[in-house]
């Protein structure tokens, strides 16, 4: 992709672009899918060897939705969040009825589907057998990239059905209740949504869109990425660089990384980071709601899951 693409122009950008230029993503594609394992399930990995500070890729949002850490303590963001779910939902009920699809198009929908079988297999929004004849991961996924290219993915079919068999096949005649789905659309958001902190937030509550003023910071913008969203855990390495997380991210335009809109991410590379190795970020403190398995972890010679505070 050239460099002036998708609204970057290096002669609109002051003083100083050299120093961004250098690093901005590059032409060739640099991260594929692959499988971690039946628990961990999907990663992003290197496609080629990726150098300290480069911005590996730049991705727009595929949802957008209020967000709330304590996801049950504010019934507004619960409503707005159903409410991108249900939109969701009936978009892919009606493929081709555009009255129905304003804010999902079908290949949205097969994109999200793809790259998260088990929350739409948990939803019901695609039926089971959909996800199980779907062709795996296939390059949908990354035509939400504004900077930098997607390789595809190396995902088997066996590792496809290892990680969506405990999900798809107890489901296959399962008919979800409403408090099921909206479980579903709080865990998905809960696992899957970065925050954009916003001091005022756009909600879409009965189908409208309002402005509602955040009081404190437990309200923001919370965004899904088809690729962002494959990025897994690593604790930070007390000792070496070299174990721990391997990337960061921010989201919107900032003074460092100003070719990128709002709401869009950008991810960068912390050190150089060889090819087939696995991207990841270290998600913080918060709770996590899994046993962590990264390597930090692992080559600690402690009890997995150490590394990260509150599991
Ligand atoms: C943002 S998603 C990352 C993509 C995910 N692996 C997938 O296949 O959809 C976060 C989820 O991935 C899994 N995960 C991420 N990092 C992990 C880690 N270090 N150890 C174990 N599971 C992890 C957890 O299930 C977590 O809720």
């Amino acid at each position: 992709m050239a460099d002036t693409a998708a609204g970057f122009d290096a002669s609109k950008q002051g003083k100083a672009p050299d120093a961004f230029l250098a690093k901005h993503p590059k032409d060739s594609p640099a991260v594929r899918i692959g499988f971690v394992n039946s628990t961990v399930g999907y990663g992003l990995f290197a496609a080629r060897k990726i150098v300290k500070e480069e911005y590996i890729f730049h991705e727009e949002p595929i949802l957008k939705a209020l967000f709330n850490e304590k996801f049950s303590s504010d019934k507004r963001i619960v409503d707005s969040q159903y409410q991108v779910y249900k939109d969701m939902a009936a978009a892919a009920d009606r493929p081709n009825d555009k009255r129905h699809n304003n804010h999902f198009s079908t290949s949205d929908m097969k994109a999200l589907q793809t790259a998260f079988p088990n929350f739409a297999a948990k939803t019901g929004v695609f039926p089971p057998h959909f996800a199980a004849t779907h062709p795996i991961l296939d390059n949908d996924l990354g035509m939400y990239l504004v900077h930098g290219r997607f390789d595809g993915s190396t995902i088997t079919r066996e590792e496809y059905e290892a990680y969506s068999a405990a999900v798809v096949v107890p489901r296959v005649n399962f008919v979800p209740t409403e408090a099921d789905i909206r479980e579903a659309c709080l865990d998905f958001f809960k696992h899957y949504a970065f925050e954009d902190m916003r001091k005022t937030v756009v909600a879409r509550v009965a189908g409208v869109d309002a402005a509602i003023p955040s009081s404190s910071n437990a309200s923001s913008n919370a965004c899904i990425y088809l690729l962002g969203s494959l990025i897994n855990h690593c604790c930070t390495h007390k000792y070496t660089e070299e174990k721990g997380p391997n990337c960061t991210w921010r989201i919107g335009s900032t003074g460092l990384v100003r070719f990128i809109r709002d709401k869009h991410i950008a991810v960068q590379a912390t050190r150089d980071i060889r090819e087939g190795e696995q991207l990841t970020w270290d998600y913080g403190k918060r709770e996590k709601g899994f046993v962590c398995e990264c390597e930090t972890c692992k080559t600690s010679g402690v009890i997995i899951g150490i590394g990260c505070g509150i599991v």
